[in-house]
């Protein structure tokens, strides 16, 4: 079985081998088809299942895997939110979670101005790719967390509930 992630952002295709270690696992670009800065939960949801349907429909048999990363406001806090989604070669569609901290009111101040995260961050830590890297989460927990450790737990979530689903039936 094939599995097929909807990007070449390496913490994203590593976190998927290390949940999903027997299988072949692809990565491709495809279009999230919502801002390339997302700034809410359900527009950051929304880009994980479209990246996630788009790579199950390109081979027939194969998973799609799509996660994507945004922020999200709680009162005057923004919070970095990231979200993935499973599809399964029947269609059936597995959303879930991942942790989520508060951004620095200076972090926040420079996405309303419309900025990318990633470039915010990489002038914030003045490291060149932090979202290829450690993350934003990486560089606010001193490491103790980076982005693909974050990513592997989200896809863990989703393979989990893929195996109940299947075990169901
Ligand atoms: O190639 P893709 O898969 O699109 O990977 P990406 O790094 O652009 O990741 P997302 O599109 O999922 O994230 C949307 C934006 O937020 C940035 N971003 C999200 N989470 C981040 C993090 O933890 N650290 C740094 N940038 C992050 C990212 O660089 C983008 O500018
Ligand atoms: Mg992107």
């Amino acid at each position: 079985m094939k599995i097929v992630v909807g990007s070449l952002n390496p913490t994203k295709m590593d976190s998927v081998k290390q949940v999903f270690t027997e299988e072949e696992v692809v990565g491709m670009e495809v279009e999230s088809k919502v801002a390339a800065q997302p700034f809410s939960d359900e527009e950051t949801l929304e880009g994980a299942i479209n990246r996630a349907r788009e790579c199950a429909s390109m081979k027939k048999g194969s998973i799609g895997i799509g996660l994507e990363g945004g922020v999200m406001e709680i009162e005057d806090d923004l919070y970095l939110c990231n979200w993935g989604a499973l599809v399964d070669q029947k269609e059936n569609v597995f959303t879930a979670s991942g942790a989520r901290i508060k951004l620095p009111d200076e972090i926040k101040a420079e996405l309303e101005k419309g900025k990318e995260l990633g470039e915010v961050m990489d002038d914030y830590a003045n490291k060149h790719e932090v979202s290829k890297n450690e993350g934003a989460i990486g560089v606010f927990t001193n490491n103790l967390i980076q982005r693909e450790e974050m990513f592997r737990h989200v896809v863990r979530l989703l393979k989990g509930q893929w195996l109940f689903h299947q075990s169901q039936e």
